[in-house]
Order: structure tokens, then C-alpha cells, then sequence
């Protein structure tokens, strides 16, 4: 392996094997920074080692004495005695030796729990730009298998440090009994030391590589086997191909596994070797010497004796360097986590959302907002990527997705979002919550910009239902808790009344405590949305936000459903990515969003009116869901313009409501507080669902 210093930090290449990995200047330091907590301990450590080491030398002493003072001088008494003390060191050194471990141990887990804990909490802070580049498997990898390294390396060198005493304390001791015998000992040593010296950083390196296989492994597992990506690989894959790519990658395991068995076992047998060796050359010449009456017999066992507890902790500081190596390796993969800087963070004078809650909405308001994602740069890191950004597209400027939107929702009403793919509406209800911040201008809630928030307040003021409802692989109960944990059985048995799932989930054997499989995928979809449903109605937030929370049902369950969801809505500021046509007649306001920008503005029959791109989306999209009578008039009425900077609001124009609809409040007098009448074609003016439900065929 080659280490060299460089002005960036210390460049290592393990071989043909390893990849090279550079180390950063302050990793030891920062290293430091995460043992100081465990000082005391260290100190323990310390101090058993110590201990330790004393009954190490203090046996052979007794053996000799055992000899020379005992067996040859004929003292059966004292022999008695000093065995029976050696016996009684032996147990106190098992029970140093334990508390060695315990103690190193302690340490060890203590730091690696340290940084499980600060990496968890790191990770939980970035920003959702982050988990869209990142793969999961190495993230997972990361936080995982890393940490266990990182632990493992250093308490691997914790006890070569200590071990260093007992390697001074037993040199110190062989000389005293014959300085000529140890040297020749010794004289062995260098000629073993390189091998050792080699062997050590092969396993270093050999560990490092296995840890980035097993990184690989798990990301191809993670990405592969859970329900989507089978479904997937099920439906498009090539599972030889698949295996074969697999097989590759765990042959690599594989060889770097048996390397690293043979490696650990070749530096055993070479210590085992170096010992049985220096014993005999030990004996050979110190036997000469004891024939001579140079030395006395229990001199020489005793110097034996302390041959066999020198080269265990000398090998140990051979590999010291390589295991140093491997701590500040695997430390800085996790620091290298934790010195990226979530791109949106709480500001330290954040203010609470006054009403997060139900009850009395909030506006919202887009003043002058344009938006371009992070650059891969910004937000993620290049070894979590599997696949990285081709040439420079981590540099490349964002194209820009949303141009100087200017518009408000009123406290209470419906505003739907409609557009074709790729207009931009999921990034715009991304900035509501906060899960990325505008680029340039201001989202506010109640006139707050919400990058003034608190995270706790504008979480629990926004409920989101996305087209794809997530759930944990838990119980029920507790993926319909995690929206509010404080919530009573009785609560959540009304949320999923009201989303109409109860049925369903009463009639399982296991009720609220049936677990749903990986990402929910027991479920029907319908079934999953009018759980994620059941969650937000849990939740009771201010602000609902719906990407069409309903495109997975069937029409009796979406009947249903729109009736939960209008409770849903109820007195509630809602912004929902429309695809159905029983949304958007329903809506208080229509934007119609194109290319990031808003292209028209208005109720549905207005839109319609117009002619305009909304007529278009109308004929290509929403028609197909239902029908309803061609607009009114010539159908050349002019749309709404792209609203300006007063927006509605206090201040800006009205947003316009149907059938008695006041802003502020749902309009209609409707249970749900849709919008009633004043619609073409059947609306119910002033109460009741929001018209009749229209079939395909145009009957009502
Ligand atoms: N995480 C992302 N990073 C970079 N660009 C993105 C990201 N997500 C979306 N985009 C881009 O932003 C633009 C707007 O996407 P958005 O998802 O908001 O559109 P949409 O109107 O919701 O589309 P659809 O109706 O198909 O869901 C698209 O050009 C899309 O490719």
C-alpha cells in the first residue's frame, strides 16, 4: 500500500484493489473529538492495561522462583505456595483481560453509537433534494457498516495502544533476567517485522474494499428487491443478465473475503512461527548458558515464558499504523456525511405558525416566485450517487422551473393546479411545505415567509396527500399515528370512518394492528390513498395539498372519497394538482400553469369561455373523465389574465366563488364547503355535493 502526504491531506492506494481514499486534514483531530466524551474510560483502560501488564510479568518471576528457589533447593512448601499464587494471577489476569475488553468495548460502541446517533440526525435534516439523488443502499450502507468499521478499527487500537505497555514492561523484564538471551530473542524480530508490516496494510486495504463491495451489494438488494423495483425488473428486467451482473459482484466479495481470511491467518501462523523459533533459540543458547552456571534454570523458563506474551501485543503494534489508517478512513466517509450543510434549515429566529391547525385557514401567497432545483452539487454527494452525474452536469447551472409565479390562495378556498406534464405544479406545492425554498421571492402563509417558520409549525400546518401514499412498513394504527402520535383509538377509528377505509380495516382480522407489507403494497392502491387520506383527516392541518388524491379509485370508492376529502377541505386553504374533472369545476380558482409560469386564471366555465390553453386541457384531458355542456356564449370570453403582483387577498382581487361562496370560508353552504351552484350544466346552486357526479355517457 502506498501512503503519501499530500497539501489536501494523506492519499492512500491499497494495490490494484483498493481505490484510493483521501484522508482530510483534521480528520485525527476530529477523530480526538469523539473519544474526549469517553476519557474516563480511556483512563480505565489505561490503568487495567496496567495491571494487566503487572501480572504478566510478575508469573514468570514466580515460575523462577518456583525453580530456583523451590524445586531446586528442595522446598516443597514454597513451591506449594508460589504455584498456588501463579494460579491466583492467572485469574486476576482473566479478569483484567475481561475488563480490558469491556472496557475498549465500551468505548468503542460509546463512539460509534455517537456518530450512529449524529449521522441519523444529520441525515433526517437534509433537505428532500438530497434523497432524490441519493442511493438508498449506500446511504444505508454508509450510516451502517461504516460506523461498524469505524468502531471495530478503533477499538482494534485502543488495545495495540495499550499493549504498548506490556510490550515495555516485558522487554524491561527480559533484560533485567538476561540482557544477552533477550537480545538474541530480539534478533528475529526485524526479519518477521516487514511481512507483519505488509500483511497489516493488505488487510487494511482489503477491509476498506470489502466495505465499499458490501456498499455496492446492498444498494444492488435495496434497489432490486423492494416491491417496486421488482415489480419492475419483473415486468422489464433480464433476470440472467441481472443474476450474472450480481454473480460479479459477489464473486469481488468473495475473493476479497478468502484474501482477507488468508491475510489475518498468515499474521497468526508468522507470530506462532517467530515464537516457536525464538523459543528454541532461546533454550538452544540459553540452555548452553544454564549449562555454563551463567544462568540459572528458572531464569531461563522464565524468560520463555515471557517470549510467549511479547509478540500478541507486538503484532498488535505492527498493525497499529494500518488500523490508525482504517479509523480515519472510515471516520471520514461519516464526517464527509456530516459536513454537508442541509440546504434548508430552521433560521435560529424562526416563529411558530399562528394557526397551525384546523379551523381557521391560513392564505397563501406567492409573490413574485421563481425556482430552479439544486444543482447536484449543492445537495448530494458524489459516493452515495451509484451513478454519477455525467461530465459536468454536477456544475451545470439549474434551468430554472418556475418564472415570477404571483398569485394567492384565500384563507378557506380551493385553488386547482392544471397544466400539462412537466408544468410545474408538483414544485409548486413543494414550496408550500418548505421542501425546497424558492430561488428568488417569497412564499407566505397568513403573510409569514415560510422560510421564517418553525419546521414543527409548518409541518403540522400542511397536509399533503400524493399521488403515490407511502406507508411504513408498520401496523396501521401506527402509519395513521405518525401524523399525530397523541391521537385516541376513537380519533382514528373517525378519520378512517370518514375516509371510508374503516370498513375495510375492520373487517381484517388484525383491525388497526394488521401490518401493510413494504411501502403499503398489500393495499390496493385506492386503498392506500384512502388510508393517506385517513392520515391527513388525522393530522387536521390548515393547509391541505392533494395531487389528485383520488386518480386510484374506482367510481363508487372515489364518490366516497371526495365526500371524506370535502371534510377534509373543509375550512381549510387547499391546493390540488387537478386531473379529474370534478375537482376543477369545483375549485374557487384555476391556475392554469405552463412551462413555470401562470398562463390563466379563472373558474372553469370561465376558462372554458376563453378558449384558451385551458380549453385545450379541457378537450385532451378532463373531458375524458366526464362531461359536461360546451361552454356558454360564443365561448370567446377573454380568461382571467395571469394574475399581477396585488394577487387575491387582502387587497388584490377577489377570488371568485360560486353559489354564495364567501373567501374565508368554504362557499356553497355546503357540508364540505365545495363550491355549490352558478356552474353550467347541473351544479346544485347554494348546498349539497358539488352537482351531481356526470357518467360518461352524460347522464347524470
Ligand atoms: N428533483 C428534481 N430535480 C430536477 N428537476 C426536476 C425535479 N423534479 C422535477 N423536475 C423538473 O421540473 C419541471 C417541473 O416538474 P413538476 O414535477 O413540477 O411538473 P408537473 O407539472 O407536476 O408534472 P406532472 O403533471 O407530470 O406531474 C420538470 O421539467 C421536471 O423535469
Amino acid at each position: 500500500m502506498l501512503i503519501t502526504q499530500t497539501p489536501g491531506g494523506v492519499v492512500m492506494k491499497g494495490g490494484e484493489d483498493a481505490a484510493p481514499s483521501k484522508i482530510r486534514p483534521g480528520t485525527a483531530r476530529r477523530v480526538l473529538a469523539f473519544v474526549r466524551p469517553h476519557r474516563a474510560t480511556v483512563l480505565a483502560l489505561v490503568l487495567v492495561t496496567l495491571v494487566d501488564s503487572l501480572i504478566i510479568v510478575a508469573t514468570p518471576l514466580l515460575l523462577r522462583e518456583i525453580i530456583d528457589g523451590g524445586i531446586m533447593k528442595d522446598d516443597g512448601r514454597l513451591v506449594v505456595v508460589l504455584a498456588l499464587l501463579v494460579a491466583a494471577l492467572g485469574l486476576a489476569g482473566s479478569v483484567t483481560q475481561l475488563a480490558q475488553s469491556a472496557l475498549s468495548g465500551r468505548i468503542g460502541q460509546g463512539v460509534s453509537y455517537d456518530l450512529r446517533v449524529r449521522s441519523f440526525h444529520h441525515v433526517q435534516r437534509m433537505p428532500l433534494a438530497f434523497f432524490t439523488r441519493t442511493q438508498t443502499g449506500a446511504l444505508s450502507s454508509r450510516l451502517s457498516t461504516d460506523v461498524v468499521m469505524a468502531q471495530q478499527a478503533l477499538t482494534t487500537l485502543l488495545l495495540s495502544a495499550t499493549g504498548a505497555l506490556t510490550v515495555l514492561l516485558v522487554l524491561g523484564e527480559m533484560f533485567y533476567l538476561s540482557w544477552l538471551v533477550s537480545l538474541i530473542a530480539l534478533v528475529l524480530l526485524p526479519v518477521f517485522f516487514l511481512p507483519w508490516l505488509y500483511i497489516g496494510r493488505r488487510l487494511q486495504a482489503h477491509s476498506r474494499k470489502q466495505m465499499e463491495l458490501h456498499a455496492d451489494l446492498s444498494g444492488t438488494i435495496h434497489e432490486r428487491f423492494n416491491v417496486q423495483g421488482a415489480m419492475l425488473a419483473k415486468l422489464f428486467g433480464r433476470p440472467a443478465q441481472e443474476l450474472a451482473e450480481y454473480r460479479g459482484q459477489a464473486e469481488k466479495v468473495r475473493e476479497v473475503g478468502v484474501r482477507l481470511t488468508v491475510f489475518s491467518r498468515l499474521a497468526f501462523i508468522l507470530m506462532a512461527l517467530l515464537t516457536a523459533l525464538t523459543t528454541a533459540l532461546v533454550y538452544g543458547v540459553g540452555g548452553g548458558l544454564v549449562l555454563d552456571g551463567v544462568l540459572g534454570l528458572g531464569t531461563l523458563v522464565a524468560l520463555a515464558t515471557l517470549l510467549g506474551r511479547l509478540f500478541g501485543p507486538i503484532t498488535q503494534l505492527a498493525s497499529m499504523q494500518a488500523n490508525a489508517l482504517t479509523v480515519l478512513i472510515s471516520f471520514d466517509r461519516i464526517f464527509e456525511l456530516l459536513d454537508m450543510e442541509p440546504l434548508i434549515e430552521e433560521r435560529p429566529d424562526a416563529v411558530a405558525l399562528a394557526r397551525p391547525g384546523g379551523g381557521n385557514a391560513p392564505e397563501i401567497r406567492f409573490e413574485q416566485v421563481s425556482f430552479a432545483y439544486p444543482r447536484p452539487e449543492e445537495v448530494s454527494l458524489p459516493s452515495l450517487e451509484t451513478h454519477q452525474a455525467p461530465g459536468g452536469e454536477r456544475d451545470r447551472t439549474a434551468p430554472e422551473v418556475l418564472h415570477e409565479l404571483d398569485f394567492g390562495v384565500a384563507p378557506g378556498t380551493l385553488t386547482a393546479l392544471v397544466g400539462p406534464s412537466g408544468a410545474g405544479k408538483t414544485t409548486i406545492t413543494h414550496l408550500v411545505s418548505r421542501l425546497y425554498d424558492v430561488t428568488s421571492g417569497t412564499v407566505r402563509i397568513d403573510g409569514e415567509d415560510v422560510r421564517d417558520l418553525t419546521f414543527d409549525s409548518l409541518r403540522a400546518a400542511v397536509g399533503v396527500v400524493t399521488q403515490d401514499a407511502y406507508l411504513f412498513h408498520d401496523t396501521i394504527r401506527a402509519n395513521l399515528a405518525y401524523a399525530r402520535p397523541e391521537a385516541g383509538e376513537a380519533e382514528v377509528i373517525e378519520a378512517c370512518e370518514q375516509a371510508r377505509i374503516w370498513d375495510l380495516i375492520s373487517s381484517l382480522p388484525d383491525g388497526l394492528d394488521t401490518v401493510v407489507g413494504d411501502r403499503g403494497f398489500r393495499l390496493s392502491g385506492g386503498e392506500k390513498q384512502r388510508l393517506a387520506v385517513a392520515r391527513v383527516l388525522l393530522k387536521a392541518p390548515s393547509i391541505v395539498v392533494l395531487d389528485e388524491a383520488t386518480a386510484h379509485l374506482d367510481s363508487d370508492s372515489e364518490a366516497a372519497v371526495q365526500r371524506a376529502l370535502k371534510t377534509a377541505l373543509n375550512s381549510r386553504t387547499s391546493l390540488v394538482i387537478a386531473h379529474r374533472l370534478s375537482t376543477v369545476r369545483e375549485a374557487d380558482q384555476i391556475l392554469v400553469i405552463d412551462e413555470g409560469r401562470v398562463r390563466e386564471r379563472g373558474t372553469h366555465e370561465e376558462l372554458l369561455a376563453a378558449g384558451g390553453l385551458y380549453t385545450h386541457l379541457y378537450n385532451t384531458q378532463f373531458s375524458k373523465s366526464g362531461t359536461l355542456p360546451p361552454p356558454r356564449g360564443n365561448g370567446h370570453r377573454e380568461p382571467v389574465p395571469p394574475q399581477g403582483p396585488s394577487g387575491p387577498g387582502p387587497g388584490g382581487p377577489k377570488i371568485r366563488t360560486r353559489g354564495g361562496g364567501m373567501p374565508g370560508g368554504m362557499p356553497g353552504g355546503m357540508p364540505g364547503g365545495m363550491p355549490g351552484g352558478g356552474m353550467p350544466g347541473g351544479g346544485m346552486p347554494g348546498g349539497g355535493m358539488r352537482g351531481p357526479r356526470v357518467r360518461g355517457d352524460g347522464s347524470p
